[in-house]
């Protein structure tokens, strides 16, 4: 997969050069390309941004480094299918695991950075022509751009690609992949600072651990999250 990312703040994805999605960038798995969007201005001071039209406090970026920035990039991917172009926004569509799993499975992945009081909506009226685009949020709240929602979406969708990950059945039993949260977990010692591991998990029935397991997960969804068990 091609991940191709753009921002005024390239630095920010330093981080994604590391560990997990590290080595899977030098297995040629995941070919990560991070662009910082001054590359497509032409003016002294690289102006990525003005005050908005109608008003308003801050400023708007402007649609014409994106427009190169996206041509560049989606023309460079050749005759290849078309790319998803991802806007981080808190006005998009929430990224679950779910998405995660579909966008694991594209080719190219474009994700656009915003900052500021947001992107010129003419710009993604101009992306859809080059691309599939998708708005998505990580949650209700508002970070300063879309720097933080594309480390945390990169991720959660490089881990999905196969190869990423070491033992892919660590992949299975995670929260939100049925649609539970996950089972409480414990490790040697089976006492520690009085609190004893569940008898259960050291019977070695494994019938019965299962059980025990999806029970917790039921518990816990119900507990923390029964807006999970609604769907
Ligand atoms: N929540 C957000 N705030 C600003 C930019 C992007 C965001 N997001 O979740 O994708």
């Amino acid at each position: 997969m091609r991940i191709d990312v753009v921002s005024i703040f390239p630095s920010y994805f330093d981080g994604l050069t590391l560990s997990l999605l590290g080595r899977a960038q030098e297995s040629g798995l995941i070919d990560l390309r991070v662009h910082d969007l001054r590359e497509w201005t032409h003016d002294r001071h690289r102006t990525v941004d003005d005050t908005p039209y109608g008003g308003g406090a801050g400023m708007v970026m402007k649609p014409e480094p994106w427009g190169e920035a996206l041509d560049a990039l989606v023309a460079a991917d050749g005759a290849a299918a078309r790319p998803t172009i991802v806007f981080p926004s808190p006005a998009g569509e929430v990224f679950t695991q779910a998405t995660a799993r579909t966008l694991a499975e594209h080719d190219h992945l474009v994700f656009g950075c915003g900052r500021y009081e947001g992107i010129d909506e003419r710009v993604f009226d101009y992306a859809a022509e080059l691309g599939d685009v998708r708005l998505l949020s990580l949650g209700d709240y508002v970070l300063n751009g879309g720097e933080v929602a594309t480390m945390a979406m990169v991720e959660a969708i490089g881990r999905l690609i196969p190869g990423v990950v070491g033992n892919p059945d660590s992949l299975v039993e995670e929260s939100h992949e049925d649609g539970l949260l996950e089972y409480p977990s414990y490790t040697k010692p089976s006492v520690w600072r009085d609190r004893a591991v569940p008898e259960i998990l050291l019977s070695g029935d494994h019938g019965r651990i299962a059980r025990w397991r999806r029970e917790q997960q039921v518990e816990r969804t119900a507990a923390r999250r029964p807006d999970l068990l609604d769907g």
